[in-house]
């Protein structure tokens, strides 16, 4: 089932949550809603869920208006971080009172909720667990259980905040590759909200990168990672050295102009300086796969981050206070809030150059 919103805006009291959103998602589409703290993710989620009503717009699903609608005529299954199980209850009994809260006509008899709960609980890999407590169970099997439970209404839209912020990295991990799996299993639309981008590059289909109440970019991992669309997005992808830098008319047919440039550490490299002169090497960190070395070049306030692959290190060692030259693989560039299209190529790749013309 297909999600739209148009021109979504919604305020509490003392201050705007979401500034005029409009979102289509796919049917059987996995979304992810990504954003700093504050953003207006959960509101988006909730509106969604019917949970909020916007103060201006539409939602609508597969074409159909449910604005107006609350969230139990939506039939949206819902996992919040919070939304905490009933802890006098079985994991049985949870599930089961998904079902046992539809309407009187829709309300399964014994036999078929049964049928029901059993089916969900296989799906979700807890069977065996049914006859106990939330709390005899870890964090991961609790989130499952409030995934059957949410499931447990058959929905055709499944929306999640923050499904696995309480629980340790390789937890989270697992349930990721699980939950992909079951969206994929059960055609269901699912989004989704995060505020790491790891998780939302694994999971989703799509991501939206929100900032303050406003969709900044949409598009795959790819699309964000390799064009993004303001130096927000850039920013919010993780980390990334920001250079102030000067581009000549030599290199790009523009006249000199003061952009941004955006290298990644793990495309940027540095090289052993032949002269005496380059950015110094202030520390180098072993992160296992990777080594973070960084160094800091004389006209720049803050060092310079790259991220060396084992290999290479090993096959070229840096130590402190080494000289080397900075030379990016890629580069974004901004101009003021605009990219600048297509001059990764026309600036050419030697960071030297754009570090020279720094102002
Ligand atoms: N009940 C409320 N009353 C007043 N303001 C609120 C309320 N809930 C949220 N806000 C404000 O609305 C804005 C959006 O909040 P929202 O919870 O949607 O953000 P979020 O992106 O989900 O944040 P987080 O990642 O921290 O959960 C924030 O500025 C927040 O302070």
């Amino acid at each position: 089932m297909s999600i739209e919103l148009s021109a979504i805006e919604y305020r509490y009291r003392d201050a705007t949550a979401l500034a005029g959103i409009d979102l289509t998602i796919e049917s059987g589409e996995l979304l992810a809603l990504l954003g700093p703290s504050g953003c207006g993710k959960t509101t988006l989620l909730r509106t969604i869920a019917g949970l909020e009503f916007p103060d201006r717009g539409r939602v609508r699903f597969e074409g159909r208006d449910v604005t107006a609608l609350g969230a139990r005529k939506r039939h949206v299954g819902f996992v919040f971080q919070h939304y905490a199980l009933f802890n006098h209850l079985t994991v049985f009994e949870n599930v089961a009172f998904g079902l046992r809260v539809r309407g009187w006509f829709r309300r399964p008899r014994r036999a078929e909720l049964e049928r029901k709960v059993g089916e969900l609980l296989e799906l979700v890999q807890l069977r065996e667990f049914a006859r106990r407590y939330p709390a005899q169970l870890s964090g991961g099997q609790r989130q499952r259980v409030a995934l059957a439970r949410a499931l447990a209404v058959e929905p055709h839209i499944l929306l999640l905040d923050e499904p696995f912020g309480a629980l340790d990295a390789r937890v989270r991990a697992d349930l990721r590759r699980w939950l992909r799996d079951l969206h994929d299993r059960i055609h269901v639309t699912s989004v989704f909200v995060t505020h790491d981008q790891e998780e939302a590059f694994e999971l989703a289909d799509r991501i939206a990168v929100m900032n303050k109440g406003r969709i900044e970019q949409i598009g795959s991992s790819e699309t964000l990672y390799t064009r993004p669309a303001s130096p927000f997005v850039c920013r919010f992808l993780g980390e990334v050295n920001e250079l102030a830098a000067a581009i000549h008319a030599r290199w790009t047919g523009i006249d000199d102009e003061r952009v941004v440039a955006f290298v990644r550490p793990h495309d940027l490299d540095f090289v052993p300086a032949e002269r005496g002169e380059g950015a110094r090497i202030e520390s180098v960190r072993d992160l296992g796969a990777t080594v973070r070395i960084e160094a800091l070049d004389p006209r720049l306030a803050r060092p310079l981050v790259a991220l060396h692959d084992r290999a290479r290190y090993e096959a070229a060692p840096l130590e402190r206070g080494r000289l080397v030259v900075p030379s990016a693989r890629r580069q974004v560039l901004f101009r003021g809030d605009e990219p600048l299209a297509d001059t990764g190529a026309r600036v050419g790749h030697v960071l030297r150059d754009l570090l020279l013309t720094q102002r």
